[in-house]
């Protein structure tokens, strides 16, 4: 039976060693809080690092840590020390996490990290491949495993692979600065489907992958050499039944059931009527905004010395992280702030802020959650923030208000909350105080709408929902367009072309026999070309026959040595072997001065454009200019060339990254008909790239063999990946 695998760098339970004993912990944090409801109820496992090094570990406690995660139906990842300095320690939360969370000044670009990175990927990579079986699904989750999908993807092709960031991706004008930005990219284009909290972060990675890939993205599709990569928002729930019938039996503890905590709890609650809790949880990282949020408390208790002795601020700092220089400086702040505000403000019955820096079991969470009138979450940056959505899930009597910095991920869908600027002291102050007096309708109100939405939209909801996106992204690679040239035909074609008694070869250039170049004049043949046209020229009863878009004068110069059949500039000129030039069309060419002055315009308000001039046509390149300007300026440019070319027997056509504007009468298609009608064919192959080849896959008798190069819409019966194949599939033409 197929399962579903999920791999992330911790798993649900974290193990220590206590006196040679093992002491297992539930894993702190939002993914790991919220993965364990999703795995729980399935069938599936899950990979990761089970919090020992190999360094701690003997042959009697490795057998105990593989019993104790496999109990849970986990598998463990072993790692050395060396790995969790530099991979876990280094790279993910030195590099990765504050480039990503727009902390630019902390990150460290280190190669040493880097290089571990890419190690303890590989690692997951063995230990994933390990334990796949025959239609199992993987699910790999956020920034520790970038690289990953792409890693698995590479050994088993036919595995279907999500995978989700569970932290923010930065915009482009952050991510660039990355030195391994490609690596990164492609590491996750490995996968089938990739998740984000929002759309924001969508759009941030979307965006990158076309500035820095270049790839084609068709609205929310990544055209990556033969796979499609949908990519998507999906905003991750809650259990929220965990959490809402957690807090009911809460209600009805009886006082001896009642924890410490809760004791406490009950005594600032009943010093006095008006007395008020707020409440904030998070895990000690400059990310959550605590400096932020205490200084905010102190402005408001300035602003609003009314609610002194009244109103209290609980912090629950959960320790993270702690052997990153960063976290470290983030808790002596803490520590700092909290003791002079407390030292400022206290009075003999009345401390501020209650600061406990640790982690606490569920059942006092239960407590925290159901005692605070408010909550306070004010992060500068947070890809989703579970808390809050935790904090609202236990208000059984939809009392309670939720504060909320709009720089959470939840904040998108969290309207109701009071959604406030983690910068902006005066608002938070503010935001506080309105929470603290609002009206118990207007809260009971708010969360209504706010609860029923977490319920429906639960984590085994969004769990749900991903794998269901998933299985349609694999159908829709399957569908879409021709079929691979793979061996098994290219054996049958060459048996068919041995047998042939006249052969026609029609190569397309730009794209096929050579790669995409920045400027199309360095897409010169290299030396591997030429031998290998050469040898495919001489074959018997074969004529072989490059047709390009590409202008009489450019072949000339490459060529000039070569007794090559060549047609040009998309079928105006035909050189056949031992030839002379012949002109197949009789053109003008006196429109392109009133062409051309426009294309200049678009090419000074678009960076990074040209004009290519051929003798008969005009094309505006715009493969090096911003892909989102240029898809603008296309559209305004094809509006103003319809209105200029209709009376001059004109075509405009759209190319890969490039506009032509030419004569309606001439294409690929009409050049390759004249061939065919010169000499009879028993074997035909065309291969090419863009739109200019459709004319000839759809000009060539059925039963030819048509190839487009990469994945894309086409009327050709077979694709191959890319350049590179093409050689290949030529070289077996050659050796037959
Ligand atoms: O494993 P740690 O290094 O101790 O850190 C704990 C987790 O922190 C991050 O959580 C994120 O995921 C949450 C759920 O999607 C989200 O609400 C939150 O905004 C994120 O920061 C981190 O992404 C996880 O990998 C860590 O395990
Ligand atoms: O002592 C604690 C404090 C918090 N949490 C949980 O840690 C998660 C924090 O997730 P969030 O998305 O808010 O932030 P992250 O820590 O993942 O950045 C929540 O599910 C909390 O219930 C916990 O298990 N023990």
């Amino acid at each position: 039976m197929s399962k579903t695998i999920i791999v992330s760098n911790r798993l649900p339970l974290q193990i220590k060693l206590n006196d040679s004993e093992l002491e297992i912990t539930p894993s702190i944090g939002g993914l790991a809080t919220g993965m364990k409801s999703v795995h729980k109820d399935g069938d599936g496992i899950w990979i990761g690092w089970s919090g020992l090094t190999d360094e701690e570990l003997d042959d009697t406690l490795i057998k105990k840590v593989d019993k104790a995660v496999a109990d849970e139906n986990c598998a463990a990842v072993n790692l050395t020390q060396k790995d969790i300095d530099n991979y876990y320690f280094g790279f993910s939360n030195r590099t990765l996490w504050p480039l990503f969370h727009y902390f630019t000044e902390y990150t460290e670009f280190e190669k040493d990290y880097w290089e571990s990175y890419k190690k303890v990927n590989e690692k997951f990579a063995e230990v994933v491949i390990e334990n796949l079986e025959e239609g199992d699904k993987v699910w790999v989750h956020d920034y520790q495993l970038l690289l990953l999908p792409q890693l698995i993807k590479e050994k088993r092709p036919d595995v279907s692979i999500g995978f989700f960031l569970h932290i923010p991706f930065p915009s482009y004008e952050i991510f660039r600065t990355f030195p391994w930005r490609e690596e990164l990219l492609t590491g996750m284009l490995g996968a089938d489907l990739i998740g984000f909290h929002t759309y924001d972060y969508e759009r941030h990675f979307l965006s990158s992958v076309k500035r820095i890939l270049r790839l084609d993205v068709k609205f929310n599709e990544v055209i990556y050499h033969d796979r499609i990569v949908k990519v998507d928002s999906f905003p991750m729930g809650i259990d929220y039944k965990k959490f809402h019938d957690a807090a009911l039996n809460h209600t009805q503890l009886k006082t001896k059931d009642r924890s410490e905590l809760q004791k406490r709890l009950d005594d600032h609650m009943q010093s006095s009527e008006d007395t008020k809790l707020i409440l904030s949880i998070d895990r000690l990282d400059y990310t959550k905004g605590i400096p932020n949020r205490i200084r905010a408390f102190e402005y408001f208790l300035n602003k609003y010395p009314e609610f002194k002795e009244k109103v209290r601020l609980i912090m629950l700092s959960v320790p993270s992280r702690s052997d990153v220089p960063q976290y470290q400086l983030l808790k002596k702040e803490t520590d700092e702030l909290v003791g002079r505000i407390n030292g400022k403000f206290a009075t003999v019955s009345w401390t501020p802020i209650w600061y406990f820096y640790r982690s606490m079991p569920f059942d006092n969470l239960i407590d925290l959650y159901t005692s605070s009138d408010v909550a306070l979450i004010t992060p500068v940056r947070d890809g989703m923030n579970l808390v809050a959505k935790e904090y609202i899930a236990t208000r059984t009597k939809q009392d309670g208000v939720l504060i909320l910095s709009e720089m959470a991920g939840a904040s998108k869908e969290m309207n109701e909350a009071l959604l406030i600027n983690p910068n902006n002291f005066e608002e938070i102050a503010d935001a506080i105080k309105q929470a603290l007096i609002m009206p118990v309708e207007e809260q009971i109100a708010r969360n209504k709408i706010l609860q029923e939405r977490l319920e429906r939209y639960s984590v085994e909801k969004w769990a749900h929902e991903f794998m269901k996106s998933l299985n349609a992204t694999k159908n829709l690679g399957q569908v879409i367009v021709a079929e691979r040239l793979k061996n098994t035909l290219q054996e049958q074609m060459i048996s068919e072309y041995k047998d042939a008694e006249s052969s026609l070869i029609l190569l397309d250039y730009d794209g096929t026999l050579a790669g995409f170049q920045d400027n199309p004049k360095n897409a010169k043949p290299d030396e591997d070309l030429f031998k290998l046209l050469d040898q495919l020229n001489n074959k018997p009863n074969t004529d072989m026959v490059i047709i390009s878009g590409r202008d009489k004068e450019t072949f000339e110069d490459w060529f000039a040595n070569k007794d090559y059949s060549l047609i040009t500039d998309h079928g105006v000129w035909l050189k056949k072997k031992s030839t002379d030039w012949e002109p197949l069309e009789r053109l003008k060419s006196d429109w392109m001065e009133n062409i051309r002055p426009i294309l200049e315009t678009f090419v000074d308000r678009t960076p990074g454009t040209f004009i290519e001039e051929k003798k008969y046509s005009l094309a505006w390149h715009y493969r090096k200019a911003d892909p989102e300007l240029a898809q603008i300026r296309t559209m305004e440019l094809n509006t103003v060339l319809t209105s200029l070319i209709s009376n001059n027997d004109l075509t405009v056509l759209q190319g890969n990254k490039v506009i032509e504007i030419k004569s309606s009468s001439v294409n690929k298609g009409r050049a390759v008909s004249r061939l065919l009608a010169t000499k009879g064919y028993d074997f035909i192959f065309t291969i090419g790239d863009d739109w200019t080849d459709e004319y000839m896959f759809e000009e060539v008798p059925e039963g030819s063999y048509t190839v487009k190069v990469g994945f894309k819409k086409t009327k050709a019966k077979y694709y191959v990946k890319d350049t590179f194949e093409v050689r290949d599939v030529l070289k077996k033409f050659i050796d037959s």
